[in-house]
């Protein structure tokens, strides 16, 4: 039986925020990871995957729970772990082999041993010729080599790696995954497992065995699918764009929060994806115009559009009931075809009817309007409140994209230099 390599165990994280003490960003993760596996950690901006990798590496302790490496709790960092960051984190002022030799700083190795090794693993990443060369001198590409091989260096049972593509050109980027791909297929490193943070699904498809899909506020194990590919994959195949479309549509479904007490339930602000109203109305009609059913995989392909700007468009049209999504296809709504096919007086009445409808803090953010006799009220006001919900960037996020769709449902207006909200019709 394949060994079990890491176990999350009812892993809690909690953090205190600006305005909120202890705020819950992790609930229950229970995860393993055995011998010889590859997984990719996906989940919308902010769920908490940076977070995961590094309760892992033992460099953020959970608040409730606990990792056991090789069947033993890690107590402080883990010495089993090698992690590659999307920013490589390389020291500008040292070699390439100075930063790769780094990784074995606390080794209790001899200097011509260290040497040995590293030499041997800059061999291996590809940089053979670079020992001596800066960070500065490199490309992307190449610098995030010498992050993984500050990894590799370790002969790390496991190597975490946060984004570790994302911040490279597609072609790099491709470059790299089947390097890197040909050196864990291959056994050509020592390393047991690898645990990849994507936002990219293809990516996850491409290179794992398993994709780990996370919800958000607070993050949870929503998805555990099986990637049963022989490597190397072909992105064409159906079986390949069928997982891809699964994540998809796992990632895409909107999350239907328990039901808790009455009470409970208006004390809650739901979180508003942040799309300006501009950008909904251009989705909308290329939904429109692509016919009835848009493969979301393909859409986002077309659109060039990452997966974490991607995702809060199709949670918005979704939130607003323009949209649905099932199977990762995306579909009008009755509303929704009516608001592509409107004028735009017409579309600004469907806009309203559908925020009011469906975004309960827009509808009090109106009554508090009416409510005040000067119908005025400082955006200040409603920062506040978002502030017991939200941390504070976000809060203000949040009400900046209200008013955007306030504003374009000509329901509110909005007053830049004084920061003041106030009804639409009350404008003199
Ligand atoms: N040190 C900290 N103190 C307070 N809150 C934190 C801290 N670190 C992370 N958080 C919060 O925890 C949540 C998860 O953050 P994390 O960076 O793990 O998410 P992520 O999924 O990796 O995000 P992204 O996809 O944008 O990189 C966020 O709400 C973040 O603001």
């Amino acid at each position: 039986m394949t060994k079990v390599l890491i176990e999350l165990k009812q892993i809690s994280k909690r953090y205190d925020q600006p305005k909120q003490a202890n705020v819950s960003i992790m609930e229950d993760i229970n995860i393993n990871i055995k011998e010889g596996e590859l997984v990719s950690i996906l989940g919308p901006s902010g769920s908490g995957k940076s977070t995961l990798l590094r309760i892992i590496a033992g460099l953020v302790p959970p608040s409730q729970g606990t990792v056991l490496y090789n069947g033993r709790e890690i107590a402080g960092t883990n010495p089993g772990v090698g992690m590659v960051f999307q920013s490589f984190a390389l020291f500008p002022w040292l070699t390439v082999l100075e930063n790769v030799k780094l990784g074995l700083e606390n080794k209790p190795l001899r200097e011509a041993d260290k040497m040995r090794k590293a030499l041997s693993v800059i061999d291996m990443i590809g940089l053979d010729g670079f020992e001596g060369a800066y960070p500065k001198e490199l490309s992307g590409g190449m610098r995030q080599r010498v992050g993984i091989g500050r990894a590799l260096v370790m002969e790390p049972d496991i190597l975490l790696m946060d984004e570790p593509f994302s911040a490279l050109d597609v072609l790099t980027a491709e470059n790299l995954k089947r390097d890197l791909l040909e050196l864990w297929t291959e056994k050509q490193i020592p390393t047991k497992c690898i645990i990849m943070v994507t936002h990219s699904i293809e990516e996850a498809v491409y290179m794992s065995d398993r994709a780990i899909v996370l919800s958000r506020d607070p993050a949870r194990v929503i998805s555990d699918i099986p990637i049963p590919m022989a490597h190397w994959r072909d992105k064409q195949d159906p079986q390949f764009t069928s997982l891809v479309d699964q994540i998809y549509s796992i990632l895409t479904q909107r999350e239907v929060k328990p039901a808790g007490p009455a009470e409970e339930k208006q004390n809650t602000i739901e979180k508003i994806p942040p799309v300006p109203a501009g950008a909904l109305t251009g989705f909308i009609e290329l939904i429109d115009d692509l016919g009835q059913q848009v493969d979301l995989y393909k859409l986002a392909d077309q659109l060039s559009l990452k997966l974490e700007d991607f995702l809060p468009i199709v949670e918005a049209v979704e939130m607003l009931q323009f949209a649905t999504v099932l199977h990762g296809d995306i579909e009008l709504t009755e509303p929704g075809r009516q608001f592509a096919n409107a004028s735009v007086l017409f579309r600004k009445e469907i806009f309203k009817d559908q925020v009011l409808e469906h975004v309960p803090i827009m509808e009090k953010i109106i009554w508090i309007l009416q409510s005040k006799s000067n119908n005025k009220m400082e955006g200040a006001f409603f920062v506040e409140i978002f502030e017991k919900h939200f941390e504070a960037e976000e809060a203000a996020l949040q009400l900046d994209i209200l008013i955007d769709w306030g504003r374009y449902a000509e329901l509110i207006a909005y007053d830049k230099k004084a920061k003041v909200l106030y009804l639409e019709n009350d404008s003199d």
